[in-house]
């Protein structure tokens, strides 16, 4: 029987593509002080892929999350909109890592609320969805400051 993908709107091997690249992503992390690696994947409209890793700093507070890595390239990269889906994975086998508070409200400032979020676990043997509206509700964006 053919398996449905977990996904609206996309195919079975677009969903796996998506799950490759969040956990391939992990591969470019550069945590030596967390030892916390995370991978994100931001799958646009084409379903090309953005890639993103957490980026470390010898002073601690100066560490980017994977989200925000993969969102600053995607914005650099010309793709302010268009955001399909978003993917996130860490190493744990058993939990599913989700956003911290400041990457939501960063994903809120380019995507639509009604997108889906997959949180992976470490090997994509479990995943989450939820939307950005889910994650982050009642959110303030660039829209609240138009008068
Ligand atoms: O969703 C998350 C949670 C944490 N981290 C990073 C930040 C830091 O480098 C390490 C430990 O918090 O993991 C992410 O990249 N994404
Ligand atoms: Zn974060």
């Amino acid at each position: 029987m053919q398996m449905n993908s977990p996904l609206e709107h996309l195919s079975t091997e677009e969903f796996e593509k998506l799950k490759r690249n969040a956990l391939e992503a992990r591969q470019r992390s550069y945590s030596p002080y967390s030892k916390f690696r995370v991978g994100c994947c931001i799958m646009l409209q084409s379903k090309e892929c953005i890639l993103g890793a957490n980026v470390e700093n010898a002073s601690y507070g100066g560490a980017i999350c994977a989200e925000r890595t993969a969102a600053v390239k995607a914005v650099t990269s010309g793709f302010r909109s268009d955001w399909l889906c978003m993917a996130i994975s860490g190493d744990s086998l058993e939990t599913c890592i989700s956003p911290c508070g400041i990457c939501r409200q960063v994903i809120r400032e380019f995507a639509s609320l009604k997108m889906p979020i997959v949180m992976f676990n470490g090997d994509g043997s479990k995943h989450m969805i939820k939307t950005l509206q889910d994650l982050l509700p009642l959110s303030f964006g660039p829209e609240d400051l138009a008068e």
